[in-house]
């Protein structure tokens, strides 16, 4: 009789550097709508500016409720196709086609300290839906963190050293009792996709009915707008004891950046009213050694999209740079000299943070910084959101009608305007 099999590991899954090839992130994603490509740094980008503190000690998160609630929705767009790609692996893998439901997409990093003990992923009353698990690592053992081995209890494969771009899918119940060991040091992220035989947890349809009441916002001509908006403070909270730190502003500051008052906040900072972490959520700017940018971000949430934006396509912006000559005025960034008082005082554990979220690689860009990339890169970041909101308006009717979140943009698709109505260009209306 056939051995029944209820594990696999598989080796290059997703592609790793395709978003290197930056010039034309409209190429990339076109090309990735064509070949179902699936880049590990659009996802890697997306949890380290929206993620939340997460469901275990020094696990941190992002789920794509949570996207959708953030006014980030159109970030989903990254993950389409590799939910699809996922989906029809697992049922061919396991036999069942056509029967599955993804039940629960997430982004998940675990950060010095984080482990989870032997257990299945049935293994509570509110899980015993979990039918098949795929966990897709998005970076490296022994270059991005150390730690972190994946391990079976019994049976073959039965250590797992995560690798980016490899994927292990294995069965939900106890014939796949599991555990990760401590990460040691660095951030270990993952892309983890739960799948489901029953509809009543169909993540799809959850998320179709909080993008449509979106979409028919729209319809009736409300404008609104690609800035994420941040949830409460709480979920930003990292708490250790008696101190913590505020997520966005530790990955804000790991980078090298400090966050300072806005134009208009210069005089009410030390306001004692204001509860310190509130200012997260008000108009912010971004100083660097003793230049302050003088740009203002909406919030902390927008500053730090940028700030990850940035720090991924670096290289990229570098070469854009000289190629465009920084030299001119209109590339010129308006920067003015920090004077003490500006930079916001906030409750943050910065030592606990570096020790939490330390990188393990060394950081070229902290050595070749530039503020003349850093402004390109927000017209950059602007234009890349744009393209996905425009694209995310274009799929939601056909995911409404056939209640499935997919790619596959048909000719109609492309051509059908439903962009009237949308809001001024961000950068315009931060520069006035
Ligand atoms: O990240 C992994 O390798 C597995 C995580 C896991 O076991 C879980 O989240 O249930
Ligand atoms: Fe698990």
């Amino acid at each position: 009789m056939a051995v029944e099999h209820t594990r696999r590991y598989i080796r290059g899954f997703l592609s790793l550097d395709l978003c290197k090839v930056f010039p034309s992130f409209l190429f990339v994603f076109f090309y990735l709508l064509d070949l179902g490509c699936i880049c590990t740094q659009e996802l890697e980008f997306i949890h380290r500016s929206c993620g939340v503190v997460g469901y275990r000690p020094n696990v941190f998160s992002t789920t794509l409720s949570h996207l959708a609630a953030t006014n980030c929705a159109h970030l989903i767009l990254p993950f389409v196709a590799v939910r699809e790609k996922l989906k029809e692996k697992v049922e061919d893998f396991f036999g069942c086609e056509f029967e599955l439901f993804i039940e629960f997409t997430g982004l998940i990093s675990w950060c010095r300290g984080a482990s989870i003990g032997w257990h299945s992923d049935d293994n509570r009353p509110y899980l015993k839906q979990r039918d098949f698990a795929a966990v897709c690592y998005l970076n490296s053992h022994g270059k991005d963190f150390k730690g972190g081995v994946f391990r079976f209890k019994d049976g073959d494969l039965s250590s797992v050293i995560p690798i980016a771009g490899d994927v292990l899918i294995y069965t939900a119940d106890d014939r796949n009792v599991h555990s990760v060991d401590e990460v040691l040091e660095g951030e270990r992220l993952t892309l983890t996709v739960w799948f489901t035989r029953n509809s009543a947890h169909d993540e799809d349809a959850k998320l179709i009915s909080l993008l449509s009441q979106r979409f028919s916002d729209h319809e009736k001509g409300k404008s609104y707008s690609f800035s994420p908006l941040p949830a409460s403070d709480n979920m930003y909270w990292f708490s250790n004891g008696m101190s913590g730190f505020d997520i966005r502003c530790a990955r804000i500051q790991n980078l090298g950046f400090r966050i300072c008052s806005s134009k208009h906040q210069e005089f009410s900072t030390s306001d004692m009213a204001v509860d310190p972490l509130e200012l997260l959520n008000m108009p912010i700017r971004l100083a660097r050694g003793d230049k302050i940018f003088d740009m203002e971000f909406l919030n902390s949430l927008h500053g730090l999209q940028v700030v990850q934006f940035c720090h991924l396509k670096f290289s990229d912006l570098i070469a854009s740079r000289k190629k465009e000559d920084g030299g001119t005025e209109s590339t010129k960034p308006h920067l003015l000299d920090k004077v003490n008082g500006l930079e916001l005082v906030l409750p943050c554990d910065h030592q606990l943070a570096e020790k939490v979220l330390c990188s393990m690689s060394c950081d070229d860009e902290a050595l070749s910084f530039s503020w003349v990339a850093f402004k390109l890169a927000v017209t950059r970041w602007e234009e890349y959101m744009f393209s996905l909101y425009k694209e995310l308006l274009m799929l939601i009717p056909h995911w409404v009608f056939h209640q499935t979140i997919f790619l596959a943009p048909t000719t109609e698709q492309l051509s059908c305007n439903q962009f009237s109505g949308f809001e001024e260009p961000l950068q315009n209306k931060l520069q006035r």
